[in-house]
């Protein structure tokens, strides 16, 4: 389930109201996601998604607002909010913040194919190079500053091996990230993972679920897609699918070579990134809904597949 607050079509009818949308004709929750309540919302002219934040910190709404406008401005394929006559976006609905956005066409790829892989790497990689000069401004909060008070957090709930692992992993970042040249900046999704896209075959009808979007290392976006998308069950690294993405990608933003050399390190921390989120979810704050969390131990099987057969090549940029 991911209602938290029911709406009744009254309510949306009103809301609709306000923008230049069309009239209601059908309202229906939606039962994926875990954070928010989300709803599909048919007018007369449009398909729509309506999303009620029911955590987090609110006052970053527009931050989200304007990183998703200014991705949409530039021909990105992600769910610009909706503005009501007004020029207004966010609004409140059943004493939440409300968001209205177009519904993006297909659904997300469990076992994405090459040509998947490339597509999710092209739009990345074009959404890096814009992005480079967003305005805004929200500082990575799942970057090392994080890492290092938040590990201390679940250390008592692991082995004494895993306690060790996590440890050191988190000295070494610090000596490499903290010393390391200043890596490429922009905007960044912050989270995704292959079930934030949503495919019609093998073109990417939308990237959504901008609400870990900040601001920090690009490489930092690169390395989430890499472990999701480009990894087997075994935590391995997929060859095919590492180069698709990529060459995909580096075809419209070629890495840097002090992004080179961070990769193997940022493939390492942004693994223990989710190995310590989804521990954090199940020992230190667990939601107050029943939906299974995710599993830690995903996370932490990646972790040592990077850390003990390193990162693949990568890819050579074409001319
Ligand atoms: N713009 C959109 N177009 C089409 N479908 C959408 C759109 N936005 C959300 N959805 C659908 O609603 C679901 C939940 O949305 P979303 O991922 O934003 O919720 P969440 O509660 O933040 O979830 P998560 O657990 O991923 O953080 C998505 O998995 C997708 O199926
Ligand atoms: N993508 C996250 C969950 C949403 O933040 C994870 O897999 O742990």
């Amino acid at each position: 389930m991911a209602v938290f607050t029911p709406l009744s079509e009254t309510q949306v009818a009103d809301f609709l109201d306000r923008f230049d949308a069309g009239s209601l004709v059908s309202l229906e929750g939606v039962p994926a996601g875990t954070e928010n309540s989300t709803f599909f919302v048919t007018t007369d002219r449009r398909d729509l998604v309506l999303t009620l934040f029911e955590q987090g910190d609110h006052e970053e709404l527009p931050f989200f607002v304007e990183l998703l406008d200014y991705l949409d401005e530039h021909r990105l394929p992600v769910p610009g909010p909706l503005h009501d006559r007004e020029g207004v976006a966010l609004h409140s609905l059943a004493g939440k913040p409300a968001l209205l956005f177009p519904r993006m066409p297909g659904k997300f790829p469990k076992a994405p194919n090459l040509a998947q892989c490339q597509a999710l790497g092209d739009a990345l990689g074009r959404m890096h190079k814009v992005s480079r000069y967003f305005p805004g401004h929200r500082p990575n909060p799942r970057d090392l500053h994080w890492l290092l008070p938040m590990h201390h957090k679940v250390l008592g709930y692991l082995s004494p091996q895993d306690q060790t692992l996590m440890k050191d992993e988190v000295e070494t970042y610090q000596g490499v990230f903290g010393a390391a040249p200043e890596l490429p900046q922009g905007a960044l999704h912050g989270d995704l993972f292959r079930d934030n896209t949503l495919f019609e075959g093998d073109r990417l009808g939308g990237i959504i679920d901008f609400y870990n979007g900040c601001t920090g290392d690009l490489l930092f976006d690169l390395a989430i897609v890499i472990n999701d998308w480009a990894t087997d069950a075994d935590g391995q690294l997929n060859a095919k699918r590492h180069d698709a993405i990529l060459s995909a990608y580096q075809v419209r933003r070629p890495l840097t070579d002090a992004e080179r050399e961070a990769w193997p390190m940022m493939l390492r921390m942004t693994a223990l990134r989710y190995w310590l989120s989804r521990l954090l979810v199940v020992y230190v704050d667990p939601p107050a809904h029943d939906l299974t969390p995710h599993d830690p131990e995903q996370f932490r099987s990646i972790l040592l597949a990077r850390l003990n057969h390193g990162a693949l090549p990568l890819p050579e940029v074409s001319e």
